[in-house]
C-alpha cells in the first residue's frame, strides 16, 4: 500500500489550438476526457491560457504572501473547515490559505486588504489573471464532459452558479532520508479542482487498484481532479480519487495553486444518468453544507462522507 508505481496519468492537450476541432475530433476529445476521469478521477491537462510571464509572476505573489507574519496569515478566516489560514502541528511542512471567489475582483481584493491593509495591486492582478485563465479550463473541461455523457442542459443550469476557491500552499524542503507527508490522504469536497506547482513533485494518486501514482507534470500543465461532489453529479460514474503528497530530500520548497470549483445550487443527478443499469446513488446535496458534515463526528468517522451524508 504504501509503494507507488510507473504508472502514469493521461495526458490530454486542452491547449487552445488543439481545441479548434471538427466534430468528430472533437467528440474523440470529449471521450477521451471523461474516459480518464472514469478510470483515474484525473488527468493531466496541457492548458496554454496561462503564459508564462503570468504563472511567474502568479507563483511570485504567492512565496510573498507566504512571507507575511503568521499573525497577519492568520486573520484568513473562512466558514468552510481548513478553508482559511491552515498550518497544522501534525503536518509540519504544509502551509496554505484560501481565496474565496477569486475570479471576481471583489473577492480578491477583500482577501488583498486584509493581508496588505496599503494594498498590493500586483498581487491581485496576477492573481485575478491567473484564477480566471483557469475558470475558462474549468468550463472547457465541464463542457467536454457533459458533451460525452450529453448532459449539457443540466450543466448549463449549474454553470452559473459556479464559485472559486483559490488555495496557495507551500510545502517546505525536507533534508531527511525519509519521505515525509506533507499533506494525508483524502478526496477534495468540491467540484472539481486544478493543480498547478512549481517544479517540485509530491503529489500521489491512489489508483483504483490501490497503488500510488506519482504525479509527475511539467510546469506548463494542471492536474484536474474531481472532486465528491462531481461523483454525485456523476451518479457514481466518476469518483474523485484519495490523493496525499508525499515530500522527498530538496533543497526547493513546494508551491502549488490550488482552484477548487464549488457549485452554490443544489446539486442533483442529472435524469439523463439515471436508468435501470444506473440507478440513482445520490439525492439531491448542497456543497457547503455537505463540507461542514465532513468535520463533524460522524463525517470524521465514515469512510465514504459522500455516500454516508446523501447516498440512497
Ligand atoms: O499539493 C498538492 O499537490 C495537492 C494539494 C491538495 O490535495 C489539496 O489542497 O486538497
Ligand atoms: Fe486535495
Amino acid at each position: 500500500m504504501g509503494s507507488s508505481t510507473q504508472v502514469k496519468l493521461p495526458v490530454i492537450d486542452l491547449s487552445l489550438k488543439s481545441l479548434n476541432l471538427k466534430s468528430s475530433a472533437w467528440v474523440t476529445k470529449c471521450d477521451e476526457v471523461r474516459c480518464a476521469l472514469e478510470e483515474y478521477g484525473c488527468f493531466i491537462a496541457v492548458y496554454d491560457g496561462v503564459s508564462g510571464e503570468l504563472r511567474d509572476a502568479t507563483f511570485r505573489a504567492s512565496q510573498e504572501l507566504f512571507k507575511l507574519p503568521t499573525e497577519v496569515k492568520a486573520l484568513n478566516i473562512l466558514d468552510t473547515p481548513y478553508g482559511g489560514y491552515t498550518q497544522p502541528p501534525m503536518l509540519p511542512l504544509y502551509e496554505s490559505l484560501g481565496i474565496e471567489h477569486v475570479t471576481t475582483k471583489e473577492g480578491i481584493e477583500s482577501f488583498t486588504k486584509l493581508m496588505w491593509p496599503s494594498g498590493n495591486q500586483s498581487f491581485s492582478e496576477s492573481m485575478l489573471m491567473y484564477s480566471k485563465a483557469v475558470a475558462e479550463l474549468d468550463q472547457t473541461v465541464m463542457k467536454m464532459v457533459a458533451a460525452s455523457y450529453g448532459i449539457e442542459e443540466p450543466y448549463e443550469s449549474i454553470r452559473g452558479s459556479t464559485t472559486y476557491l483559490l488555495k496557495p500552499t507551500k510545502y517546505l524542503s525536507t533534508q531527511g532520508n525519509e519521505k515525509i507527508a506533507g499533506i494525508h490522504p483524502h478526496t477534495d469536497r468540491c467540484f472539481m479542482t486544478y493543480l498547478h506547482q512549481n517544479e517540485v513533485n509530491g503529489l500521489q494518486i491512489k489508483a483504483k487498484d490501490g497503488e500510488w501514482i506519482d504525479v509527475d507534470y511539467p510546469p506548463s500543465s494542471f492536474v484536474v481532479m474531481a472532486g465528491d461532489a462531481f461523483m454525485v453529479w456523476t451518479n457514481g460514474r466518476i469518483e474523485a480519487p484519495t490523493h496525499r503528497v508525499m515530500l522527498t530530500t530538496g533543497n526547493k520548497d513546494r508551491f502549488v495553486l490550488g482552484i477548487f470549483a464549488t457549485i452554490r445550487d443544489q446539486i442533483t443527478v442529472p435524469q439523463q444518468l439515471v436508468d435501470e443499469d444506473h440507478p440513482l446513488q445520490f439525492h439531491a446535496f448542497d456543497n457547503s453544507k455537505y463540507t461542514h458534515f465532513c468535520y463533524t463526528e460522524e463525517g470524521l468517522k465514515s469512510e465514504c462522507p459522500i455516500k454516508t451524508y446523501c447516498g440512497v
